[in-house]
């Protein structure tokens, strides 16, 4: 893990979950105009990288664009097995994922815990899979509408990532996304002083589990109806990296706009 990393060095990332949505096909469509979209822009990759989580039925077609026409952006699995192979109908597998160059994976997203009864433990045995063949977990944490009012934002977003970090191997790098659940396709986001608090939090206990330099270089994001319209101000906080956007990263030029959020910052 690199040293000791202040935020202004930390490269925003820009993250499009898709969910179930755009087929093989339609990805390839949607990925070659992103990256046209942004190369007329003249958007530097530098300043905040890019990537996107499409479905598994497309990752294939994803990496043969990506890789021949060498565009700058980056692609992971919206989840992955905890184990490597064997008779577990229906699950992919990090050496798979691995194998299409994905550099990224969900984990734990808030739809894997409420349709498929993921647990903090199931979620650091996918946070040790993803470290076992080399990809970087996007470890998604977020309360309830429930925990919110029974414990505050930060409690329950601190107490899964403890357990969660469990998984992850010594050395290896981490993203954390914050996605507080009654904000996901809602169109309510919280603010960004509540973004920037249960971060800050956050990033204490990746200080506390990890250390303090893996804390400083480890890229905090916020999901939960990101918009072009208010993606600033959650990058103007000292402890929010990124976004991991749902719906607005299946409409393109608000993709893009999110993307180039320092257009909005005006730095
Ligand atoms: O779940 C999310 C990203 O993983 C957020 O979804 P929305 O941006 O649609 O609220």
């Amino acid at each position: 893990m690199a040293d000791m990393i202040s935020q202004n060095q930390r490269v925003p990332l820009i993250a499009g979950n898709w969910k179930m949505n755009l087929d093989h096909l339609q990805s390839i469509a949607f990925v070659q105009k992103l990256a046209w979209t942004l190369k007329d822009a003249r958007h530097d990759f530098a300043t905040a990288e890019v990537a996107v989580f499409p479905p598994f039925t497309d990752l294939r077609s994803v990496q043969t664009l990506v890789n021949a026409d060498d565009l700058p952006i980056a692609f992971g699995g919206q989840d992955l097995s905890a184990h490597d192979s064997g008779a577990y109908t229906g699950e992919i597998s990090g050496a798979f994922l691995k194998a299409l160059d994905t550099k990224y994976v969900i984990v734990g997203h808030s739809e894997r815990r409420q349709y498929h009864g993921e647990t903090d433990a199931d979620i650091a045995a996918k946070v040790a899979a993803a470290h076992r063949h080399g990809i970087v977990p996007i470890i998604c944490v977020g309360e309830t509408a429930e925990d919110l009012e029974q414990h505050g934002p930060s409690a329950v977003p601190v107490a899964q990532l403890r357990v969660a970090l469990e998984g992850a191997a010594t050395g290896s790098d981490i993203v954390v996304a914050y996605e507080p659940v009654w904000a996901i396709g809602s169109g309510l986001a919280a603010t960004s002083e509540q973004a920037q608090q249960v971060c800050a939090a956050l990033r204490g206990v990746v200080a506390e589990v990890l250390g303090d330099d893996v804390a400083e270089a480890t890229r905090i994001l916020y999901g939960g109806s990101v918009k072009a319209s208010n993606i600033a101000g959650f990058m103007r906080e000292a402890d929010v990296d990124g976004a991991l956007v749902g719906g607005a990263s299946l409409l393109l030029e608000e993709f893009a706009s999110i993307v180039r959020f320092q257009k909005h910052v005006g730095t």
